[in-house]
C-alpha cells in the first residue's frame, strides 16, 4: 500500500490544461519601509518582539503564542501551548524587502505569476507591503483577535484586510473588497510553510481522487490516486488542486502530530516542496528543504475569483494541531 501510494504520488498525466487566469496587473514599485507601529500594544496580550531575527508583533493567549511580521502581514509562528511551532521559517531567511521564506506569506491579488505579463513580483504585492494593525481585542475564552491591512496598495482596484484569531486554533481570514463598480478578478493564497520532521516522511490526507495541475510538468493535469507524499524521484512537488475539498491533514509521524487545515472560500489547494535540486538554487532554502511542506489555502490555477463591484470576497483557513498518540 505504501509503495502503491508512493507511486501514485508521482501522478498519472491526464491531459493538458488551460488556466484562464486574470492578468493585467501593472508593475508597481512598493516601498518597503521599516515596520509600521500603530497602537496595537493597546490590545492585551499583544506586544512587539523578535521572532527568528525578524521584528514581529507577539500575541500571547492562554492557549497559544504567535508572531506576526508587519512586513507582509506575515504569520511567522503559531505555537499551541506545549507544542512545537506549526510553522517553519528558513534559517537562511533574508531581511526585507526580500519576501520572507516561511510562515504564511499572503499571496494577493494574484498567485504566482499566473496570467501576469511583464516584470511583476511573484505572488503579488501584499507579502512585501508594510501592514498595520487596524484593531483587535480579547474574545470570550481568551482568544486574541488582530485585524490588519496593508499600507500603500491604494493604486490597486481591490482592498485587502486580514483577521487573525489566535487560540487553540489559528484562524486567518483574507477579505477582499471591490470598491468600484466593475467586477475584478483575483487569485490568492495563504502559502503555509508547515514545519515537518522530514518532507520525505509525511503525507497529506484530503487530496486523493483529485486532479492536480503540475507546475513541474507544464501544468499538465494528473490524478492524485492516494494521499499526497513527496514523489521518490525527483523528490519535488508543485501542484495546484482545483476544486479541492477544503479539509487537509498533514500527518507527521516524526513529530507525532497531525496539522488540520480547514478552509472556506478557498477552492484550491497547493502543495509545494522544491526538493533538493531546485532548493540548491534558492539562497533562502538550500539544504533546509526537508524541513517544510507547503499546504496552501488558495484560489489558484483555473479557480479565479471574480469580485463584483461593491462586494467583499472572503477566504479563510483554520489550523489545528493534534497528537498522533
Ligand atoms: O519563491 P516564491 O515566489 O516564494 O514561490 C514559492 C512557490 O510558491 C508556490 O507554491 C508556487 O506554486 C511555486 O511555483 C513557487 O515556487
Amino acid at each position: 500500500m505504501e509503495d502503491a501510494c508512493r507511486r501514485a504520488g508521482v501522478g498519472r498525466r491526464t491531459g493538458g490544461t488551460g488556466t484562464g487566469i486574470s492578468g493585467g496587473y501593472r508593475r508597481v514599485t512598493v516601498v518597503c519601509q521599516a515596520h509600521g507601529v500603530s497602537d496595537f500594544d493597546q490590545i492585551p496580550g499583544v506586544s512587539i518582539g523578535i521572532h527568528q531575527g525578524l521584528e514581529a508583533i507577539i500575541v500571547e493567549t492562554p492557549q497559544a503564542r504567535a508572531a506576526v511580521s508587519l512586513f507582509g502581514g506575515h504569520v511567522l509562528s503559531f505555537v499551541p501551548t506545549g507544542a512545537v511551532d506549526v510553522f517553519w521559517v528558513s534559517p537562511l531567511v533574508k531581511a526585507p524587502p526580500t519576501p520572507i521564506r516561511g510562515g504564511t506569506p499572503v499571496c494577493w491579488p494574484y498567485f504566482g505569476k499566473e496570467g501576469q505579463t511583464g516584470d511583476v513580483p511573484s505572488h503579488g504585492y501584499a507579502r512585501t507591503a508594510r501592514w498595520t494593525v487596524t484593531g483587535g481585542g480579547v474574545l470570550d475564552g481568551g482568544d486574541v483577535e488582530v485585524h490588519l491591512a496593508p499600507v500603500g496598495l491604494g493604486h490597486l482596484d481591490l482592498r485587502l484586510r486580514m483577521t487573525l484569531r489566535i487560540g487553540a486554533s489559528l484562524e486567518q481570514t483574507l477579505s477582499t473588497t471591490n470598491p468600484g463598480t466593475r467586477p475584478v478578478r483575483l487569485t490568492e493564497a495563504l502559502h503555509n510553510y508547515f514545519r515537518v520532521s522530514d518532507a520525505t516522511a509525511v503525507h497529506v490526507d484530503g487530496l486523493a481522487g483529485l486532479t492536480y495541475l503540475d507546475k513541474f510538468d507544464d501544468m499538465a493535469a494528473h490524478e492524485q490516486d492516494c494521499d499526497w507524499r513527496l514523489p521518490a524521484d525527483p523528490a519535488r512537488s508543485d501542484r495546484i488542486y482545483p476544486g479541492a475539498g477544503g479539509r487537509y491533514l498533514l500527518v507527521d509521524p516524526g513529530l507525532g502530530r497531525r496539522i488540520e487545515i480547514v478552509t472556506q472560500g478557498a477552492r484550491s489547494a497547493v502543495v509545494w516542496n522544491p526538493g533538493e535540486a531546485v532548493a540548491s538554487g534558492m539562497a533562502d532554502v538550500g539544504l533546509h528543504w526537508r524541513g517544510f511542506v507547503c499546504v496552501e489555502a488558495a484560489n489558484a490555477g483555473p479557480d479565479v475569483v471574480e469580485v463584483p463591484g461593491q462586494t467583499t470576497h472572503s477566504m479563510s483557513q483554520t489550523i489545528t494541531v493534534s497528537s498522533l498518540d
